[in-house]
């Protein structure tokens, strides 16, 4: 059994597909736990009442109807909007039902901690990772295309185990731990340098257990040709911004993918903006995708992809549990460069000159959110 501080290994035999968009993604998930014979498990951040939260409790109650094991574990906060009516169908059904760190006011700080992974299992068979929540931005069944542009991975093969024993660790210990603030020593499994079917559970438990964020910044390191990193909230640590900028240096093609004026958090996109500059004097080239939110989390390094629940953000890092899957598998990788590229070109690039000629509202608005978000940064790291 895991626990807390488990450093999942690389598992060889697995089966990776990239699943582009709620609408291809959701049916397909809704597809298998309408076939599960014996247990469902659902983690989630967001879900909402709407069409598309409306077709999973659904699924998760016909299941649960049949005789299925059907366990839901949703944060709290993100899980805010799911109302009573729904709730209680879930229970009614049979359906076990765990919240994540309900909000409450003696807790402080400690409510910035948030459950911020994805995750649907399908009798310890069948993994689904990736960025989605259950609310009508990810899917309106009766649309072919999605507000928001998202990413999930379909998994099966002995890694599958793995995510089992996270979600496992995870609903039995749901906030009963206390997350420390020091980083603990991490010694991460050597990556392989090539092959077929591999993958990694690489997640995070808030600033305590990063090995999501030191896998990245090894890859990031270790970069020969090309590093692709697609986010919708663009508040990377120091580290990351450095390997970036010396990836860049030495010759490697860096690409980043962010969300343009199609975003749910403008402050944000405008913080993280102050970045741009050096960024693009080191050679990294940033692309704002326009057609509408690019909310998926995803990482190609030469061969090696990372796609999950984390924005690599330093919030993200500092408070919330985040599971990505890491893959190796030439396939795999090519469907992932095929989704890069086809959403790199229906981006703007953002040259130096645009940036330097942009107009004096919009770099006040980014002076102005990217000091809130440094003080925040500053306080919270005294609090600590
Ligand atoms: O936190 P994410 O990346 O799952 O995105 C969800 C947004 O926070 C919703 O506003």
């Amino acid at each position: 059994m895991a626990s807390r501080g488990t450093i999942y290994p690389w598992r060889a035999g697995n089966r990776f597909e990239l699943l582009l968009d709620g609408a291809v993604f959701f049916p397909r998930m809704l597809a298998a736990i309408a076939a599960a014979a014996q247990q469902v498990e659902v983690e989630l951040y967001l879900i909402e009442d709407g069409q598309c939260s409306e077709r999973l409790v659904d699924a998760l109650c016909r299941a649960a109807a049949r005789g299925v094991r059907v366990r839901g574990l949703f944060d709290a906060y993100g899980a805010a909007g799911l109302a009573v009516p729904a709730r209680e169908r879930l229970l009614a059904a049979g359906v076990e039902l765990r919240w994540y760190n309900p909000l409450r006011w003696r807790r402080g700080v400690r409510n910035f901690h948030r459950d911020h992974r994805k995750l649907v299992l399908v009798d310890g068979r069948l993994a689904y990772v990736g960025g989605t929540g259950a609310t009508d931005e990810f899917w309106l069944p009766s649309e072919s295309r999605s507000p928001w542009h998202e990413v999930m991975v379909e998994v099966e093969g002995p890694l599958v185990g793995d995510w089992q024993q996270l979600f496992e660790h995870q609903w039995r210990a749901r906030f009963a731990w206390r997350p420390r603030h020091q980083p603990l020593a991490l010694s991460l499994p050597d990556c392989p340098p090539a092959g077929l079917g591999l993958g990694r559970v690489a997640y995070a438990d808030a600033a305590q257990h990063r090995d999501i964020l030191l896998s990245l910044l090894r890859a990031l390191r270790g970069a020969r040709q090309r590093v692709w990193l697609a986010t919708p909230y663009f508040l990377p640590t120091w580290k990351i911004r450095r390997a970036l900028r010396r990836a860049a240096a030495r010759g490697v093609e860096v690409r980043l993918l962010l969300a343009g004026r199609h975003t749910d958090h403008p402050p944000v996109r405008f913080a993280g903006q102050r970045y741009y500059p050096k960024l693009l004097k080191a050679g990294v080239r940033i692309f704002e995708y326009q057609p509408r939110f690019l909310h998926l989390k995803m990482v190609l390094v030469d061969d090696w992809v990372s796609v999950g629940s984390c924005n690599f953000d330093h919030w993200n890092l500092r408070f919330n549990l985040d599971a990505n899957v890491e893959a190796l598998d030439p396939g795999f990788t090519q469907a992932v460069a095929a989704c890069f590229i086809e959403d790199f070109a229906v981006s703007r690039e953002i040259t130096l000159d645009d940036w330097q000629q942009r107009p004096w509202w919009r770099r006040a608005q980014q002076r102005l959110w990217g000091w809130l978000d440094r003080l925040a940064v500053n306080l919270l790291d005294r609090w600590r």
